[in-house]
């Protein structure tokens, strides 16, 4: 059985910044599903790479048949890990319902780490993030920060009724974020 850990929160709330030090330390793989779908996108013979772009300008959510394929072949490719840190996934209800039927039974799920942050602040590390991304816009943003909000922030909420979320505030220096969020793998691991 795979350890998972999901890592949610508004673009910009430090998810890739946080998970890439986690992996570091901690053993655990990254899987950003927002990266695997913009290697997909450019994967020569994808039949996938114009609906991924479409969805990603357009800060919607690819369907999930396609997101948690690219989840579990890369879990796949990394048996050896102590598990896995799957960060943006699931934002919608379609994403959540594709997984249980996927990857039920298959995984031992962990908890939901919730980086918390104002949306003014996720939104202006999202403009200076330089990374060169095609949603990194203004006009982008406004439309992933309304899917986060009526999509994605449910989606936690529903976690949060199992106590399954551990929220930590991201609007601080991240040495500061990583001391919290490894206090919560510490916890977790201990069990
Ligand atoms: N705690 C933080 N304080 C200030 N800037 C941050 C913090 N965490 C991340 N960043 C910066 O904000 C931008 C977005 O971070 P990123 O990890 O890509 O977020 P996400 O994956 O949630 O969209 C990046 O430029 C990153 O360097
Ligand atoms: N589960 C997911 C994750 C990302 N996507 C698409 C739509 C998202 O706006 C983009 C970018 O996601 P990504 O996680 O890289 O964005 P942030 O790190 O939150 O800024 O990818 C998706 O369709 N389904
Ligand atoms: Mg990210």
């Amino acid at each position: 059985m795979y350890n998972v850990v999901f890592v949610l929160g508004p673009p910009g709330s430090g998810k890739g910044t946080i998970c890439a030090q986690i992996q570091e330390n901690l053993g655990y793989v990254h899987l950003s599903a927002g990266d695997l779908l913009r290697a997909e996108r450019e994967r020569e013979g994808s039949q996938f790479g114009a609906l991924i772009e479409g969805h990603i300008k357009n800060g919607s959510i690819v369907p999930v048949e396609i997101t948690c394929s690219l989840l579990e072949n890369a879990m796949i490719a990394n048996k050896e890990a102590n598990g896995f840190l799957v960060d943006g996934f699931p934002r919608n209800e379609d994403n959540l319902s594709g997984w249980k039927k996927q990857m039920g039974g298959k995984v031992n799920e962990q908890f939901v780490l919730f980086l918390s942050c104002p949306v003014d602040v996720c939104i202006d590390r999202c403009l200076h993030r330089g990374q060169g991304r095609t949603d990194d816009n203004v006009e982008s943003l406004k439309k992933r920060v309304e899917t986060y909000n009526q999509q994605t922030f449910p989606i936690i909420e529903q976690y949060e009724k199992h106590g399954m979320v551990r929220e930590v505030n991201s609007q601080r220096p991240i040495s500061e974020v990583y001391q919290d969020v490894v206090e919560v793998f510490s916890a977790a691991n201990q069990k």
